[in-house]
C-alpha cells in the first residue's frame, strides 16, 4: 500500500481544541472607496446584492473583512462559536465597519439579515449552526478548465465563457495565464483574452502569473489581480515551472513585491497539497511552510489544490489545521480535483471535503465550470469539481453564492457544446433531464 493509500482516521487529526492561536483569517480583498489604495490601507466599498438569485441581504450589516496588506482580524463577535473561539485567540481584532462588496468576500461569516427565501433553514440546526452562510466561489473553468484542452480553444469562445459565468453571479473568475505559451499553448492568448474582458464589471478577474514577465504582461495587459502558484511538492514544481519549491518563492517574492508597488492583489496556490503523483503523501508541515511563505510574502488568500485529486478528509484536514496550527492566517482550500473522471465515488468524496471545508468555517472554494480541467504538468490531474455541482450542493444547505445556477448551467452546456463533450457536472446533466426551474430546486 502506497503512503497515499493508507487510511488516515479522524483519530490522527489533531483536535480543533488543542490547535493553539488559531487565527481566523480573514482574507478578502476590501478596499473603502475614496481612501489611499495603497497596499494595506485600502478598503473597498459594497454595492447591494443584484443578482437573479439576489438574496435581501444588507450589506451594512457585514461584520470586518481583513485587507490582504493588513491583516486585521475581522471583529467577529456577531459570528458562531467558531468565530467566537478564533476572535479569542486572534490578536489583531478590528471592526472593518466598511460596507463591502461582494466579489471581495472570500471568507465571510456575516451577520445577515437574510429574510430566509429559498433557505430552508437547515444551517440553524446545531451541527450545522457554524457554517458559513455565504461562500465565494473562485470559477477556475476558463483557466485550469481550459489549459488542458488539445485543441485550441478560439480566443472568442474564452471571453464568452468568461462573459457568461460572470452573468452568472460568479464575482471571481480566473480568465487565463501569462505563462510560456510553448508550456502552455491553450493560453497564448492571455493578452487578447484579457483585452477582450479586463473592463468587465462585478466580478475580478485574476490571471495566473509564475515570474516577473508573466506579471508584467499580466498588467500590460489589463489584469487588476493575479495569482502565484507554488507547489509543496519539489518534483511537481520542477515538471510545472521548471524549478524547486525555493527558487518559484523567490521568483514569487518578486511577483508579489511588484504587485505590491501597484497595488494590485496577489493568490497563492499550493499545488500538491495532499499528494504529488511522483512524491506521493505530501506532509502537512510542507503545506504549511509554502502557504505561510506565500502569506508572508503578501498573498491575500492561500488556496490549498488537491492537484490529483487524492484528498480524503482525514489528509486533507490533516493538512489544513497544519496551516492552523503554524499560524498561516489566509486560508481558502477546498479546491478538488479528480483522479478518474467522474465516477459517483470521487464526486460524493470531493462534497464530503467541501463540507469538511464548510464545518472548519472556510468559505472560499475553487471549482470549474462543467468540471473541465487538468494541469497539463500533473499526471492524473483529470477534472476539477464542478461549480454547478458545488452550488447546488451550498443552495440545498441554504448556504448562499449569489450563483444563479440555470444561468451557470447554461454556461457549462456552451463550453460542454464547443469542447463537443457532455459536461462533467453531475447537476447540470440532472438538470437538463427535469422541466423545473433549476434555481429554485
Ligand atoms: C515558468 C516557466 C515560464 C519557466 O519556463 P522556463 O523554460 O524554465 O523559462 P526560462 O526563464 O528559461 O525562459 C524560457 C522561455 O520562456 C519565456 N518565458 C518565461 N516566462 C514567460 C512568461 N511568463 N510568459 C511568456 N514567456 C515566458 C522566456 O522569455 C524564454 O523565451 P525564449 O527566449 O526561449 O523565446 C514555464 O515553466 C511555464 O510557463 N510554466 C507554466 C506551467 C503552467 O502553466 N502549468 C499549469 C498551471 S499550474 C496549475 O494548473 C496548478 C493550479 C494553479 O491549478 C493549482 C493546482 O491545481 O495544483
Amino acid at each position: 500500500m502506497s503512503s497515499l493509500e493508507e487510511p488516515l482516521g479522524f483519530d490522527k487529526l489533531p483536535s480543533m481544541s488543542t490547535i493553539d492561536g488559531i487565527q481566523r483569517f480573514s482574507a478578502g480583498a476590501c478596499r473603502p472607496r475614496g481612501e489611499d489604495m495603497g497596499m494595506g490601507t485600502c478598503w473597498i466599498e459594497g454595492r447591494s446584492c443584484s443578482t437573479s438569485n439576489s438574496c435581501d441581504e444588507d450589506y451594512e450589516e457585514y461584520t470586518g473583512e481583513a485587507f490582504p496588506w493588513r491583516r486585521h482580524v475581522r471583529d467577529v463577535s456577531e459570528g458562531g462559536a467558531f468565530n467566537r473561539r478564533a476572535s479569542s485567540l486572534s490578536k489583531n481584532r478590528m471592526k472593518c465597519g466598511h460596507v463591502c462588496d461582494s466579489r471581495y468576500l472570500p471568507d465571510l461569516q456575516y451577520r445577515s439579515k437574510c429574510n430566509g427565501r429559498g433557505v430552508r433553514g437547515i444551517t440553524n440546526k446545531p451541527f450545522l449552526k457554524d457554517i458559513p452562510k455565504f461562500v465565494k466561489m473562485v470559477e477556475v473553468g476558463p483557466r485550469d478548465g481550459l489549459q488542458n484542452e488539445k485543441n485550441i480553444v478560439p480566443t472568442s469562445v474564452k471571453v464568452e465563457l468568461i462573459r457568461r459565468l460572470v452573468s452568472s453571479g460568479l464575482t471571481v473568475v480566473e480568465a487565463t495565464s501569462f505563462v510560456s505559451p510553448k508550456w502552455v499553448p491553450q493560453l497564448a492568448d492571455a493578452k487578447d483574452v484579457m483585452k477582450a474582458v479586463h473592463n468587465m464589471e462585478d466580478a475580478r478577474l485574476p490571471v495566473l502569473t509564475p515570474n516577473l514577465k508573466g506579471f508584467e504582461a499580466a498588467v500590460a495587459a489589463g489584469a487588476k489581480e493575479v495569482a502565484v502558484f507554488a507547489s509543496a511538492s519539489d518534483s511537481f514544481s520542477k515538471s510545472n515551472i521548471n524549478c524547486s519549491i525555493e527558487e518559484s518563492l523567490v521568483r514569487y517574492r518578486a511577483v508579489c513585491a511588484a504587485a505590491k508597488e501597484l497595488s494590485v492583489p496577489v493568490r497563492g496556490y499550493v499545488s500538491c497539497a495532499v499528494g504529488c503523483p511522483v512524491e506521493g503523501a505530501i506532509p502537512p508541515s510542507k503545506v504549511a511552510y509554502v502557504a505561510k511563505e506565500l502569506y508572508n510574502m503578501g498573498c491575500f488568500e492561500i488556496s490549498l489544490a488537491d492537484t490529483i485529486g487524492v484528498g480524503t478528509p482525514g489528509n486533507t484536514l490533516q493538512s489544513t489545521l497544519s496551516l492552523l496550527r503554524n499560524k498561516v492566517c489566509g486560508l481558502s482550500g477546498a479546491k478538488k480535483k479528480k483522479v478518474c473522471g467522474l465516477s459517483r465515488k470521487q464526486s460524493l468524496l470531493a462534497f464530503v471535503l467541501r463540507f469538511c471545508f464548510l464545518l472548519m468555517g472556510i468559505s472560499t472554494v475553487d471549482s470549474s465550470v462543467a468540471g473541465l480541467g487538468g494541469c497539463p504538468y500533473a499526471k492524473g490531474a483529470s477534472g476539477n469539481v464542478a461549480t454547478e455541482d458545488v452550488v447546488y450542493m451550498l443552495n440545498g444547505l441554504g448556504v448562499k453564492t449569489n450563483v444563479d445556477l440555470a444561468k451557470l448551467k447554461l454556461a457549462g452546456d456552451f463550453i460542454s457544446d464547443h469542447l463537443g463533450r457532455q459536461s462533467g457536472s453531475k447537476t447540470a446533466i440532472a438538470l437538463g433531464r427535469v422541466t423545473a426551474d433549476a434555481s429554485k430546486i
